[in-house]
């Protein structure tokens, strides 16, 4: 069988001295699946994220991810792991001082490739999640929800192996946050694998996904 894309057993994490958030968390994502993670605010999801992207590391228990154990790791490698991943942030991240164009071609520069060879690709997809006409203005003057589609098009542009979301479709209305499902449908069609990290009932139920459920510290899934 193919390796998980990422795989937990029994991590449990705390910040610091403080209290454990997660316990014995153990779950795996299997390459191409699509899965829903949720509970309730300060949960625990965000923190779960953080700890697939290596910038956290477990107080005890073992993250694999793409078969590597996280604790080895580390330099080169962690770059290369990350790059097999797209991340939607909460608060999106995207670089002021670079236009909306510039902030979602950004993976793509960053593998040396030449802008003649993805601009095309990088307004195509703005285009698609309504940014076209915002391909030139510079993040301080997009709206949440225009901020929230350029987070979404810089993480997928690349297409990664993984898709991380953390409530992508917090700032968008109802019939736009469809319309971003439906890519990230898409993606996971063609063998991405998907995780979302979400409060959205509404969302949840427009897909017959998985749902992982953080409360007090452990994880429940629900096929
Ligand atoms: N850097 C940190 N240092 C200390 N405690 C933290 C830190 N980050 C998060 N926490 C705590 O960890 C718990 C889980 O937070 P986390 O942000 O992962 O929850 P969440 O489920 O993503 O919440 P929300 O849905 O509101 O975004 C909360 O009690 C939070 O206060």
């Amino acid at each position: 069988m193919e390796q998980p894309v990422v795989a937990f057993d029994n991590v449990g994490l705390r910040y610091g001295q403080g209290p454990e958030i997660l316990h014995d968390i153990s779950f795996a994502l299997e390459p191409g699946s699509f899965q829903f993670l949720t509970g309730p605010s300060g949960a625990g999801k965000t923190t779960l994220l953080r700890l697939i992207l290596l910038s956290l590391r477990p107080s005890r228990g073992l993250v694999r991810l793409f078969g590597l154990e996280a604790s080895g790791i580390a330099g080169q490698d962690l770059t290369a792991v990350r790059r097999r991943m797209g991340v939607v942030f909460q608060d999106f991240r995207l670089l002021d001082h670079l236009t909306t164009y510039e902030n979602v071609a950004l993976p793509l520069r960053v593998q040396e490739r030449e802008e003649a060879s993805y601009r095309a690709e990088v307004m195509e997809l703005l285009a698609w999640v309504g940014l076209g006409e915002r391909a030139h203005a510079l993040p301080p003057v997009l709206s949440g929800g225009e901020k929230q589609r350029a987070a979404i098009a810089r993480a997928l542009i690349a297409r990664p192996e993984l898709i991380l979301a953390d409530e992508p479709t917090g700032n968008v209305d109802p019939a736009l946050a469809r319309r971003l499902l439906r890519l990230f449908l898409e993606l996971n069609r063609l063998g991405t694998s998907v995780l979302i990290a979400t409060h959205d009932l509404a969302l949840m139920d427009q897909v017959d996904a998985r749902r992982l459920v953080l409360s007090d510290g452990q994880l429940h899934r629900y096929d």
